[in-house]
This record gives structure tokens, sequence and C-alpha cells, in this order.
């Protein structure tokens, strides 16, 4: 058995030291890259008909790259200039469909792991979408409507090229919420004369899916309360810390609170308000307004509410939980992070954004048999209901928000299933990493063999 383990290990170096090579400096690629093959690698060895093709070779280069530069005026009149990016990563089970992504932080290299890490999440929704991403290193925050509009107007400009129902979908991600995707599908439609769903996270009135702003969130709850029960536990009397304070943390929050938990964090990218008496529906609903309206500060939670504290230029995992959901941005829970959890005694983590905890924090929660429900299943909530948008959009009809619920739910739990039946170790262990993507492996090699050499 060691030497089995070694040889795996060496060809997980060796594949790795190949990526690095092929991808300088591209160290969130590296990273998910990485994550992946020490699942996969192992699994090969022991199934021959994935070992040739060349496959993980194939798989971790992207169909193609699109990068444009998007130039746009500023209400001084100023002319400004941002770079755009769309990864097409791979489309073997289904169109291109993945999120766009604004922030300061966005390069070729964020964008490829996001693309990559797309690609099996949504292999593993059961639907038939690829995956892709993009973006732009152009900053939301502090411009107003009407230059975000001009950018978002300029960057379709050249992304309504490359895109289309059967082509690719683009969604939501950080900094492009209903507003954006607002303005960019009105772009579109306008430059191609046609209404169809080539965008997803639409408004009510022109296309969009009940529950796909709350989707993501909500799929993390409905995820973790299957690998809870899988393991003799519930939400029952739990605490909950999560991160962040955008589309997915406030969601994640609110069907928390539905379902019982205690929630006592939030966070931003300027520090995490702690309130030990707990985040209720009522202040949620302040908090929402703050965040999605006014784009105000999370600080500006404890001005509002007495019971709560500020800590800024820090983060949540100091603060005692039961169960922590990472909902910020990648690499936002490191070692240190992670061992103060442990501490703690943490029952659960569950990665509400993408590769939000580094390799090293995963590795030491494994290491202590936290409970670890990865980002590629447990936030595939809001891609599925993207899916189930398309759907709605293709048979020109919409469905309740129950039903789309229900349909959420039920993709929630084949994720799970999938995970327990990759993901199984010794005795009754079931390490979800390994699960989440082997069983997202299978479905888009079957694909990429039977297509040959394509
Ligand atoms: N939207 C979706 O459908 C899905 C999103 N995800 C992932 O979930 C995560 C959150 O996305 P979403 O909620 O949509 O985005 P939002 O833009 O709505 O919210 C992002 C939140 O994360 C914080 N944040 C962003 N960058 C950083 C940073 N560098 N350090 C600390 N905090 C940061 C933001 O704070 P601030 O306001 O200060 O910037 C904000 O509170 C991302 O990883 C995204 O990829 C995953 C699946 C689906
Ligand atoms: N940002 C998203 C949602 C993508 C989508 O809905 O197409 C993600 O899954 O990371």
């Amino acid at each position: 058995m060691n030497n089995l383990i070694a040889h795996a290990n060496e060809k997980i170096e060796m594949f790795n030291q190949g990526i690095v090579e092929r991808n300088p400096a591209e160290y969130e690629f590296h990273q998910a890259v990485r994550e992946f093959t020490e699942s996969v690698i192992p699994f090969l060895m022991n199934h021959e008909k994935y070992s040739d093709g060349h496959i993980l070779e194939r798989m971790t280069e992207p169909d193609r790259i699109v990068i444009f530069r998007v130039c746009w005026e500023n209400d001084e009149g100023h002319i400004c200039c941002n770079r755009a990016w769309r990864v097409q990563f791979n489309n073997s089970i289904g169109p291109y469909k993945g999120g766009l992504r604004f922030h300061p932080n966005v390069s070729q290299g964020v964008l490829k792991f996001l693309g990559f890490e797309q690609v099996y999440k949504n292999a593993l929704t059961g639907l038939p979408m690829g995956g892709a991403k993009g973006g732009s290193n152009f900053d939301p925050k502090g411009k107003s409507d009407r230059e975000v509009m001009r950018f978002c107007q300029s960057l379709m400009t050249e992304l309504s090229r490359h895109i289309g129902e059967d082509t690719d979908i683009p969604a939501g991600d950080i900094g492009v919420g209903a507003r954006e995707i607002s303005y960019l599908f009105g772009q579109y439609k306008r430059l191609n004369n046609r209404f169809v769903g080539t965008l997803t996270g639409k408004g009510l009135s022109f296309g969009g899916s009940l529950i796909r702003a709350e989707a993501t969130g909500y799929g993390v709850v409905y995820f973790t309360q299957h690998v809870l029960h899988q393991h003799g536990q519930s939400f029952s009397d739990k605490t909950a810390v999560i991160s962040g304070s955008g589309n997915v943390a406030l969601f994640c929050a609110e069907k928390l609170i539905h379902l019982g938990v205690k929630v006592v964090t939030l966070s931003d990218s300027s520090g995490f308000i702690h309130d030990p008496d707990g985040i209720d529906l009522e202040k949620l609903h302040w908090l929402r307004e703050l965040k999605f309206n006014k784009r105000g500060r999370i600080s500006e939670y404890a001005q509002q509410f007495s019971t709560a504290k500020y800590y800024p230029d820090q983060r949540p995992w100091v603060i005692p939980g039961d169960m922590a959901f990472p909902c910020a941005t990648q690499n936002e829970l490191d070692l240190n992070d992670a061992k103060a959890l442990v501490s703690n005694h943490i029952l659960v983590v569950a990665e509400g954004a993408n590769m939000p905890c580094t390799l090293e924090a995963v590795r030491f929660f494994e290491e202590k048999e936290v409970l670890f429900a990865p980002a590629k299943a447990a936030n595939a909530g809001g891609v599925a209901v993207s899916g189930l948008e398309q759907s709605q959009n293709s048979q020109r009809f919409a469905w309740s928000r129950e039903e789309v619920d229900e349909r959420l739910q039920q993709i929630m739990a084949h994720i799970h299933k999938q995970c327990v039946e990759y993901g199984k170790g010794e005795g009754d262990t079931i390490n979800y990493v390994n699960g989440a993507n082997i069983g997202g492996f299978v479905k888009v090699a079957e694909a990429m063999l039977a297509y040959g050499i394509a």
C-alpha cells in the first residue's frame, strides 16, 4: 500500500510541476488544480479507462480565453480603460456556463481557477452545463449607476460576440449583481435584437427565475444539512459564523435563521461584526437594505444594533461557533484561521465562496476530522438555479417559488449522493473533497473520451 501511495504522490507532483511551468504565476489556478488532482490521480490509477487519452492534460487546458479592452467614460467625462476576460474552459457536457466577476484583484489566473472549478461544479448538478468564468478588474465600488451602466454596456459590446444561449451563458459573481446583469442583458438584447436567455440572474420581469438570488446561500445550507444528517448531527442548538455580507452570505444567513440556527457574524473586506445575541430576520432585512440598496459597509451594523461589536481589519474565524460558512472570497480562511476554529471545537465548515480555504486549511480540517463541505459541491445551488432559469426561458414558462426551491433541494441532495458514492473512505468516513472532484471528473471525462481527440 505504501508503494501505491508513493507512486500516486510522485505522479501528483510531476503533473502539478507541469501545471506551474505551463501557467506561470497563476497561483490560484495552481491551487485549484492541485486540490483536484490530489483526488483524481489516485482514482485514475485504479480506473484504467480514464488513464489514457491524456485526459488530465486536456482538462487543465481551457478551450479558449478571450481577453479584451473595455473603454468607458466616467461621470467627470474622463476616459477609463479596463481589461476583461472570458475563460471558456470546457463545454464537453453543455454550453459554457459561469459567472462574471468585477473586482480589482481579478486576473487571468483567478478566472482560470474559477472557470476550472465551474466545470466540475456544473457537472455535479446533473444539468447540461459546461464551465466558464469571466470578469474584469473594474471596481464597481464607489461608482455611480450610470458609470456601472456605461462600463457594462461597453464590456457587452465585445463579450456579445462570444456568448449565446447555446454557446456561453454568463451570470453574477463578486461585484456582479442584479444591477450589473440588467445592464449587461439590456445591451446584449439591443446588439442582437433577440430576447433569449443568454444571461442568468435576470430580473423577474424579463426572464429571471424565482429563488435565483437566494439559491447559492440556500443551497449551501441544504448541502450542509445532508452532511450533518449523514453523520448523525442536525442544526438543532447550533451557532454559525459566516464571512461576507453579499449575495451568498446574506441568503445563507437567512436560510440558517429560518431553520433555527444562531448566526453571530458577518463581514466585508474592511472587517467583521459579532452579534452574540444572534442576527435575527429583522436585523437581516435591515442588512439587505444596507448592502443591496444603500451599498453600505458592515461596520454600520454595529452602529445600528448595540448588541454587536465591529472588528476592523479582522476575519470572523476567532469567534466560537459550531459551523463556519466562508462566503466572501478565495483564500479568506488560512491555516491559522483553521486552527482557531478547531480550538473552538468547530463541527463543520461549508464553503459558500469559491476556494475560500487554503490547501493547508483544508488538509488541517481533514487531519482533525472536521466535517468539510467543499465549494464545488456546497455552493453549486447558484449555478443550479441558473440552469433552471435557462430551462424556464426555453419553455417560456416560469415556475413558482416552491417548484424552484423543490428542484434546488433535489439537486443538492443529488450532489451529496455523488459525494458519498465517490468519497467513501475507510470505515464510514466520507471525504467530500474526493467525492466532489471525482464525481465531477467522471461525468466530464466520459464525454471527452467519447469525442475522441477533440
Ligand atoms: N453569486 C453567485 O451566484 C455565486 C457566488 N459564489 C462565490 O461566493 C463568493 C461571494 O460571492 P457573492 O456573494 O456573489 O459576491 P458579492 O459581491 O455579493 O459579495 C462579496 C462579499 O465578499 C466580500 N469580499 C469580496 N472580496 C473580498 C476580499 N478580497 N476580502 C474580504 N472580503 C471580500 C465583499 O465585501 P466588500 O463589499 O467589502 O467588497 C462582500 O461582502 C465568491 O467567492 C463567489 O465566487 C459561488 C457560487 C455562486
Ligand atoms: N458565480 C457562480 C454562479 C454562476 C452561474 O450562475 O452561472 C458560481 O457558481 O461560482
